[in-house]
């Protein structure tokens, strides 16, 4: 069970090149897809689920082609998707339960055991008979995820789930999506890199709508070693000097300071080395990128 895409392209009418030839395949478990905003993570996850038409290009899923076969990709998808929105008068049971039906599970008794279930799993069922609009950020994205687990879908999409979240609250949402990608494909869109180097088994960077790095977060990481150098800056001029002869990948604030890190093959003057993590593979595919463009 795997999601292939190969060389997906998408042009909008208005000449924005959104989707640059993307091949990826995405295995079971779960799938970071990191890029800054406007990368078109949002166009590449309503492709997939169907949502909008792409130009060119593969997309299959177990065997579907999805480009052609929308209704049966529909059948094993859930999606939960950037605005997700709720009606705020509705109690979280009325609402999925009403969900449940549109999703064709029409005798009573194995929807309502299908409800409980699922409020249950994402950890509402106490909060069942109050308003979703009383609901806080992190408990409507759970009902969203609920919600996108009708009918048991083999593929799951979720397109910038923590944005808004407070940490613990992202927390649990986090538990919540390792629990569920045990066993089916999970593509989570996020531009919070933690996000990634917490959850996923796999990843993607994608930047002006081209896949830009792809691999196992560890292991690009390990791609770094030695290569990342470090040393704190005051001065702005100081700054721009070392943006104009070095591969700046980050500049970070810690502790009220400003730490540079460069990408380099050996110790620039000044510097010490540094511990690469996943925000330096993130930001240097991105500073290779924008060279490259
Ligand atoms: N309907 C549309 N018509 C024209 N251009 C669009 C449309 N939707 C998105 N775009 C453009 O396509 C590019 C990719 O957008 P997309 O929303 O897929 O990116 P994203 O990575 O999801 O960003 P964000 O996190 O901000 O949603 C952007 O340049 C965006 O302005």
């Amino acid at each position: 069970m795997e999601l292939r895409l190969e060389g997906v392209s998408k042009t909008y009418p208005n000449g924005t090149r959104a989707l640059h030839d993307v091949t990826l395949t995405i295995p079971r478990g779960m799938f970071g897809l990191l890029g800054p905003n406007g990368a078109g993570k949002s166009t590449l996850m309503r492709s997939i689920a169907t949502l909008q038409e792409v130009d060119g290009g593969s997309m299959t899923f177990d065997g579907i082609d999805i480009r052609k076969d929308k209704d049966r990709l529909r059948d094993v998808l859930g999606f939960l998707p950037q605005d997700f929105g709720v009606y705020p008068k509705v109690t979280a049971w009325d609402m999925l339960d009403h969900l449940a039906q549109l999703k064709g599970l029409s005798q009573r008794r194995s929807r309502h055991d299908a409800v409980k279930a699922l409020l249950t799993k994402v950890n509402l069922w106490e909060h069942r008979d109050r308003r979703l609009g009383g609901f806080s950020g992190g408990m409507k994205q759970r009902f969203g995820i609920a919600q996108a687990l009708l009918g048991d879908p083999k593929l799951l999409i979720v397109d910038e789930p923590t944005a808004g979240l407070d940490p613990a609250e992202r927390f649990r949402f986090h538990n919540l999506l390792a629990e569920i990608s045990a066993d089916i494909v999970v593509l989570l869109s996020t531009h919070i890199v933690s996000d990634v180097a917490d959850l996923c088994q796999n990843m993607a960077v994608l930047a002006q709508g081209r896949v830009v790095t792809s691999g196992h977060p560890l292991r690009l990481v390990d791609e770094l070693k030695e290569r990342v150098w470090k040393r704190f800056v005051t001065k702005q001029e100081e700054l721009d000097a070392l943006t104009q002869n070095l591969t700046v990948i980050a500049v970070r604030r810690v502790a009220g300071q400003r730490l540079v890190h460069v990408h380099a093959e050996s110790a620039p003057e000044g510097f010490e080395p540094a511990n690469p993590d996943l925000e330096d593979v993130y930001f240097h595919a991105l500073s290779r990128a924008s060279k490259a463009a």
